[in-house]
C-alpha cells in the first residue's frame, strides 16, 4: 500500500491568547506563527475564532466578507494576513476559523481558510455541525442562533505529503467525518476547536484519541488559549494523537505551541498490527465513504 504520508511533517499547533482587538489578535498569531515556521514547521495551526473572542454575540461584529474571492482588504484584512504569512513563513497556515459573512445569502458562518507556502488559499471548511448543546447550571450555547452551517467535507492534498482533512470543533464529535476523510486517504485530521470546561473535562481528548484510534490517523485539536476573564473559558489543552491513539504533545491552558513530527511509519505499523482496514464487513454494514458523500477536494 502507498504511504499516506509520503515525507515526515513537523506540525505546529499554536495554542493562541486571543482577545477583543482584532488587529491585535493578527499580529499576535503572525508573531506565532512566524516562531513556529523558525522551529522548522512545515503545518502550522490557528484555533477556532482566533482573530475574535467566541461568542455569538461576537460573530457579526467580527464577521469578514471572504467571496467573491479573493476578497479585497477592507472585505477581509484575515484573509490577506493569512495570506501574507504563509507566504513568509513558507509553510502552511491553516487559519483556525474566523466568523464570515456571505452578502448574497445573508448568512453567517464559522469558516476556517487554509493557505499554502506561496501564499494562496488551498481549502476553506465552513463549520458543519453548529455548537447548540444545554447542559443545565453549566453550559448552554446556541451557535444556530446567529450562524448557518457549511455543506462539505473538506479533504485537501499538501504537497509533498499527503491529504488531510479539515473540521472545527464540534464537528469532531461526528465521527463519520474522519471515517469517510481517512478511507479517503487523509493521514490526518486537523480539528482548530475551542471546547470549554464542561465538555473539554469530559470528552476533548477522549474524542481526539477516539477519532485516531478509530481510523488509525493522527489528529491535531488546536484551542484558544484560557482567558478567565472573557466571557467563554476554551478548554487549552491543544493536543496531536498519533494512530495508534496516544497523545503526543498536550499543551496547558495558556499561551503555548506545540509540535509534532508526524511519520508514515507510525500509520503503518498501527495499520499492520492492528489490521481493521482489511477487516470490515461492508457486506455486513454500508461503507459510508461510498454513495451519497459531499465534499470537496
Ligand atoms: N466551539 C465548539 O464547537 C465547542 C464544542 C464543544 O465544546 C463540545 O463539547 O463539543
Amino acid at each position: 500500500m502507498a504511504s499516506l504520508l509520503k515525507k515526515p511533517l513537523k506540525l505546529a499547533l499554536v495554542q493562541l491568547a486571543i482577545g477583543a482587538d482584532k488587529a491585535a489578535n493578527l499580529t499576535r498569531a503572525r508573531s506565532k506563527v512566524l516562531e513556529a515556521s523558525r522551529a522548522g514547521a512545515s503545518l502550522v495551526v490557528l484555533p477556532e475564532c482566533f482573530n475574535s473572542p467566541y461568542g455569538c454575540q461576537y460573530f457579526p461584529k467580527y464577521a469578514e466578507t471572504l467571496l467573491p474571492s479573493p476578497p479585497t482588504q477592507d472585505q477581509s484584512p484575515t484573509y490577506h494576513a493569512l495570506s501574507a504569512l504563509a507566504a513568509e513563513s513558507k509553510s502552511y497556515v491553516l487559519g483556525g476559523s474566523i466568523p464570515e459573512y456571505v452578502a448574497s445569502t445573508g448568512k453567517y458562518h464559522n469558516t476556517s481558510l487554509l493557505f499554502a507556502p506561496d501564499g494562496k488559499l488551498l481549502a476553506t471548511h465552513r463549520k458543519v455541525h453548529l455548537f447548540d448543546i444545554d447542559i443545565p447550571g453549566k453550559i448552554t450555547f446556541r451557535e444556530s442562533d446567529v450562524l448557518s452551517p457549511g455543506n462539505k467535507l473538506t479533504l485537501v492534498d499538501l504537497p509533498p505529503y499527503g491529504k488531510i482533512a479539515i473540521a472545527i470543533c464540534y464537528d469532531i464529535r461526528f465521527p463519520e467525518l474522519a471515517t469517510i476523510a481517512a478511507r479517503k486517504g487523509c493521514f490526518l485530521m486537523l480539528y482548530p476547536g475551542a471546547f470549554n470546561l464542561t465538555t473539554g473535562a469530559l470528552h476533548w481528548s477522549l474524542q481526539a484519541r477516539a477519532r485516531a484510534m478509530d481510523n488509525q490517523v493522527y489528529v491535531g485539536l488546536c484551542s484558544p488559549a484560557r482567558d478567565m476573564e472573557a466571557g467563554y473559558h476554551a478548554w487549552g489543552h491543544s493536543m496531536v494523537v498519533d494512530p495508534n491513539a496516544q497523545v503526543l504533545t498536550e499543551a496547558g491552558e495558556g499561551e503555548e505551541i506545540v509540535y509534532a513530527e508526524l511519520e508514515a511509519e507510525a500509520i503503518e505499523q498501527t495499520r499492520k498490527g492492528i489490521p481493521i482496514y482489511t477487516q470490515r464487513r461492508f457486506d455486513v454494514y454500508p461503507d459510508i465513504s461510498k454513495g451519497h458523500v459531499k465534499y470537496e477536494e
